[in-house]
């Protein structure tokens, strides 16, 4: 048996959080139109198409005992007052945990459970989120001018499930108020 395995080495900016050697994947406004709670805000936005956040994945095994890992650059934004974010998503192996580094910008992880526990944690350089396996995580980028960068690492098994927050949304929103970022109740949350 051949037990040989090269290690792998990734370059990523700091500056831009992406990799110069590998393509990452982007969602623009079209591809999540409807998570947003205006959705006719959503829908001009989709018209030009802008670019909402784009991510690296390494593309490791997917299999138990490898490590998935990238980088995620959400831009600064809002769709109303509703601030850019990913679509978010459980691990299809739900009880599987995933750590954000945050490299650059400002923002805020939604996490919630199944059973309807929500939390929420401050994005800042030097910050690690440890999201507990069971949670649907979200990054929000509450700058107005800056991208929010993250180093992200979860077991290569865990799987994306995306139907259940497509269909029913996160519990919270997270809205500018007078200037600064408020968690709101979601006026669209399905149960
Ligand atoms: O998968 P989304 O919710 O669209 O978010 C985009 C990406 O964000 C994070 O960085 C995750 O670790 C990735 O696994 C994920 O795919
Ligand atoms: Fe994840």
């Amino acid at each position: 048996m051949n037990t040989t395995r090269p290690a792998i080495v990734t370059d990523f900016s700091l500056v831009d959080g992406l990799s110069q050697t590998k393509t990452p994947l982007r969602r623009t406004i079209s591809a999540m139109a409807d998570m947003y709670a205006d959705r006719e805000a959503a829908r001009r936005l989709a018209e030009e198409d802008v670019l909402v956040y784009e991510f690296f994945d390494a593309g490791v095994p997917e299999s138990p005992g490898e490590v998935a890992y990238g980088t995620s650059i959400v831009y600064p934004g809002k769709v109303g007052d509703e601030y850019f974010m990913t679509k978010g998503h459980f691990h299809s192996v739900l009880d599987t945990a995933e750590i954000y580094y945050c490299l650059r910008g400002r923002g805020i992880m939604m996490m919630e459970n199944p059973e309807g526990d929500v939390q929420w944690e401050e994005l800042t350089p030097g910050t690690a989120v440890y999201v507990p396996g069971r949670y649907a995580h979200r990054s929000i980028n509450t700058s107005p001018d800056e991208q929010l960068i993250t180093f992200f690492a979860f077991p290569g098994h865990a799987g994306h499930d995306y139907g259940t927050i497509e269909s029913k949304g996160f519990r919270k929103i997270v809205v500018e108020r007078d200037g600064a970022p408020a968690v709101l109740d979601n006026p669209r949350w399905a149960q």
